[in-house]
């Protein structure tokens, strides 16, 4: 059974057709990413399957579970997280405190402790622990976003453009991170312009155009791929 499913997802804005008849399939353990120009419609299908957005027409499935039409929360109390572009973080707390504002309602106290310390450790911040969120680099902030994502441990992870903004380093890093993830057994969809972090993490890519599934395969596939290379990759430095 698939981990996620879209069958048939329209979304309109007035006169503006943005998702176009969508059939995305995730199976469990996949990591998947979204590639596409910009306007694709990638932001707004992520939303359509996080529930930020009704869909016009078409199903959602999560696990096999009809949640078209959940409200977000209860779809992230059915295993699903989100990493945004923009982070989250509380700048005036600490690194540990953020993440214990995410666990706090889900762990004992002993437990946590040790949580967020094997939760640091996979982030790369257990040196910033004690620092002020709001002082760590970019790519660290996007790092601890993503240990908020994922510290009550989704079956499902979406990622918005989780590189964006990093160094070739931090993107190989977050990389690893996803590869880790994944090899614990969590399914990823991700957002991403990064074609080198894209080679590294994907299973599967899904390209997107004018907000229709304009071609799928794996990451050579997709590069070989002559109508993709001329609506994007020449832009992308695949
Ligand atoms: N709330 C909205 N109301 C009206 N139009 C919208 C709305 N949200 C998105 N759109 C339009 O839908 C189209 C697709 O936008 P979307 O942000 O989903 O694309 P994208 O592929 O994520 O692009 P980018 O890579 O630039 O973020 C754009 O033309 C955008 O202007």
């Amino acid at each position: 059974m698939p981990m996620l499913e879209t069958r048939g997802l329209n979304k309109h804005f007035g006169g503006l057709h943005v998702t176009d008849n969508v059939d995305l399939r995730l199976e469990a353990g996949e990591v998947h990413c979204l590639i596409g120009p910009n306007g694709a419609g990638k932001s707004t299908l992520f939303r359509l399957i996080l529930g930020e957005h009704a869909p016009s027409s078409g199903t959602i499935l999560l696990g096999g579970e009809d949640i078209t039409g959940l409200k977000p929360f209860q779809r992230i109390r059915r295993g699903m997280s989100v990493k945004f572009q923009v982070p989250g973080i509380f700048k005036a707390l600490s690194v540990r405190q953020n993440l214990e504002i995410a666990m706090q309602h889900h762990f004992e106290p002993a437990a946590l402790a040790r949580e967020i310390d094997r939760l640091l450790d996979f982030l790369k911040l257990a040196a910033e622990a004690g620092q002020h969120a709001g002082n760590l680099s970019h790519g660290q902030k996007q790092w601890l976003e993503i240990g908020m994502a994922i510290s009550l441990k989704p079956r499902l992870l979406l990622l918005d453009e989780p590189t964006a903004g990093m160094s070739p380093e931090e993107t190989h890093a977050t990389g690893e991170m996803v590869q880790r993830l994944n090899a614990d057994g969590m399914t990823v969809l991700a957002v991403e312009h990064d074609m080198a972090f894209v080679r590294q993490v994907a299973h599967k890519v899904t390209v997107l155009h004018l907000g229709q599934v304009f071609a799928q395969g794996s990451i050579d596939e997709i590069v070989a791929d002559e109508r993709v290379a001329a609506i994007y990759l020449g832009q992308a430095h695949a």
